[in-house]
């Protein structure tokens, strides 16, 4: 079988005594986009600057498309482009002339530079600014910059840490699409903070807590990680409350319109399916009824609590 594009195993990290992250594994496959969470100080950028190879692990390996990071650093960081937060931008320089000197730090054939900067400009959208002063482009269009800094050299795994910080909701949704754009042919790891931009970019989600994961699966898995227990019930001629109050498997019953209920039940999907029922068989005039899922900032608030010990 093919190797992930990353394999974490039994990572740690210590900056003093205390551990920053313990025994963290995963891998990450070798297209899309892969969300990195947790809340602060829960050892994100810890994670994300040993995988990029900027901060040397105490303990665990790291391999980047098989190779092992410790081991051979310049082999590995070939596969490898990052943004960090502060985008390391020269203002002072035109768009051609900073990627050029970004793909002469990540060691490009001198023949193949103006071939690969024109590519990685082409592709993130910022070609036609080639001559334009970094200083002089918009906030969404210096974010533009630093993704093809980052893909300046083809690399298979990106890692774009808070890639929307400080936009415009225009400028989100852009680099929103370019990101999945460019998560087409390689693989990208994102830390957010936020969690519509998970749900908009990622297909995988890890979370980290107290330095340990406590969540690594799909988004799908991310969002009914809470198993629903209330349902929205809306008839056309309802009962008293105190009659759906009387159904099995029901806890609460709150009114929130003349004809629309609240309906707190013990989570079991044939409660919800005796709901219907009851609702059809007793001619109440069903309408509507729809199983209240938990919003992604509730999954998250209940990971976060989560003892990863
Ligand atoms: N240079 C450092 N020296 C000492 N401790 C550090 C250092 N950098 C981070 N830490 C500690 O390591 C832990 C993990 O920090 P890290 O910055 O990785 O978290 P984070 O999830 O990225 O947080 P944030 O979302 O706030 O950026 C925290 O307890 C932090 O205080």
């Amino acid at each position: 079988m093919e190797n992930p594009i990353v394999k974490v195993e039994n990572l740690s990290h210590r900056y003093t005594a205390q551990w920053a992250i313990r025994d963290i594994n995963f891998e990450i496959r070798d297209k899309g986009v892969v969300g990195l969470l947790g809340s602060n100080g829960a050892g994100k950028s810890t994670t994300m600057n040993i995988i990029c190879g900027v901060l040397k692990q105490t303990k665990g390996e790291v391999f980047i498309n098989g190779i092992n990071l410790k081991d051979k650093p310049v082999e590995a960081k070939r596969n490898i482009g990052f943004m960090p937060q502060k985008l390391p931008l020269h203002l002072d320089f035109t768009v051609e002339e900073y990627l050029t000197y970004c793909a002469d730090l990540r060691m490009i054939d001198k023949h193949k530079v103006k071939e690969m900067v024109g590519a990685a400009a082409e592709r993130c959208g910022v070609a036609h600014f080639r001559g334009r002063l970094l200083r002089n482009l918009s906030g969404g269009y210096q974010q533009r910059v630093g993704i093809a800094q980052a893909i300046v050299h083809n690399p298979k795994f990106v890692v774009l840490d808070e890639p929307t910080n400080g936009l415009d909701p225009n400028q989100i949704l852009e680099v929103r699409n370019l990101i999945k754009e460019i998560s087409q042919d390689r693989s990208v790891l994102l830390s957010t903070h936020i969690l519509t931009e998970v749900q908009a970019t990622c297909q995988d989600i890890k979370m980290i807590e107290e330095g340990k994961i406590v969540f690594a699966g799909t988004i799908e898995m991310f969002d009914n990680y809470i198993e629903p227990n209330s349902l929205i019930l809306s008839l056309d001629t309802p009962p008293l409350q105190d009659e759906l109050m009387k159904l099995e498997g029901v806890k609460s019953v709150e009114q929130m319109a003349s004809y629309k209920f609240r309906l707190g039940y013990d989570g079991d999907k044939r409660t919800a399916q005796k709901i219907a029922a009851a609702s059809v068989n007793n001619g109440w005039g069903l309408m509507e009824m729809m199983i209240e899922k938990s919003s992604l900032d509730a999954v998250f608030a209940s990971l976060s609590k989560k003892n990863p010990n």
